[in-house]
């Protein structure tokens, strides 16, 4: 026999909004604060912002790394690989962007629920698109990192050498060239990825976390 979703606490409320109609949340037996007790560790969203070639992959890249070698359930999710997946179907209009990271916080959202320390490295230009995805979860779990360095010397680093080509006009839309970064006003941590090196900037990031609590003193 099926309990019905007012008799069951395993059932949320009745949704019907949108395409959501007679859908039901089920609630998971497993909580997130069990998986924090087993693991001991908190999860969190580490969402890095900055313009392309800032060093948001290799900066997300190397917290992982420490987090991972002290046992911690950790990933990355980064926006190049998930535009060959997830994504694939989205260009760079701002719209395109707007459900791109819309996408990725709600994806974001079931790492954190799945007691996961998640790492985004996306460019995510704007802030309204930032604030809904911190908006999806609770106070404390969205932690906004800018990877902070100037377009010169993004320009200048050119990884990939994409800067070279926007401006050559081979790619359109390109953020910081001929499409709008908006810098976070308030982010939880803002690192010089631009003047310092990657494992001053490690260290800031781990000591935040475990400041927050978030995760123990590293041994
Ligand atoms: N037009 C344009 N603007 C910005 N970036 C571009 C563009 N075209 C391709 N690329 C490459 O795609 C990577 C950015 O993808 P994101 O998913 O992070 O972008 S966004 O958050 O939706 O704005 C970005 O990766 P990073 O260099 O790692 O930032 C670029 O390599
Ligand atoms: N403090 C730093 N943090 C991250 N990357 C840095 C730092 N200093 C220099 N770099 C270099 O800057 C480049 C950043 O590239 P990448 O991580 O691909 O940037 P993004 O993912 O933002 O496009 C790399 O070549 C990296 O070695």
């Amino acid at each position: 026999m099926t309990a019905s979703p007012a008799s069951n606490p395993a059932y949320g409320a009745l949704t019907n909004q949108g395409n959501s109609t007679n859908i039901v949340w089920h609630h998971s037996t497993v909580t997130r604060e069990a998986r924090a007790y087993q693991r001991g560790h908190r999860s969190a969203i580490l969402w890095f912002t900055g313009l392309s070639g800032s060093g948001k992959s290799t900066l997300a890249n190397a917290v992982n790394s420490a987090l991972f070698e002290q046992g911690m359930a950790c990933y990355v999710l980064d926006g190049d690989n998930i535009r060959h997946g997830l994504c694939k179907d989205l260009g760079f209009s701002d719209s395109d962007r707007e459900e791109n990271i819309r996408r990725i916080g709600e994806v974001a959202k079931l790492f954190l629920d799945a007691g996961v320390v998640v790492l985004t490295a996306f460019v995510s230009p704007f802030k309204a698109d930032r604030d809904r995805a911190r908006a999806l979860v609770g106070e404390g779990d969205f932690i906004e990192i800018h990877c902070a360095a100037d377009l010169g010397v993004c320009e200048e680093r050119d990884t990939k050498g994409l800067y070279a080509k926007a401006r050559a006009g081979e790619i359109k839309e390109f953020t910081g060239i001929s499409s709008p970064y908006e810098e976070p006003e308030l982010p939880e941590l803002r690192v010089d990825t631009g003047g310092q090196g990657l494992e001053e900037c490690v260290t800031h990031i781990i000591g935040y976390l475990q400041g927050q609590g978030i995760i123990p003193e590293l041994s």
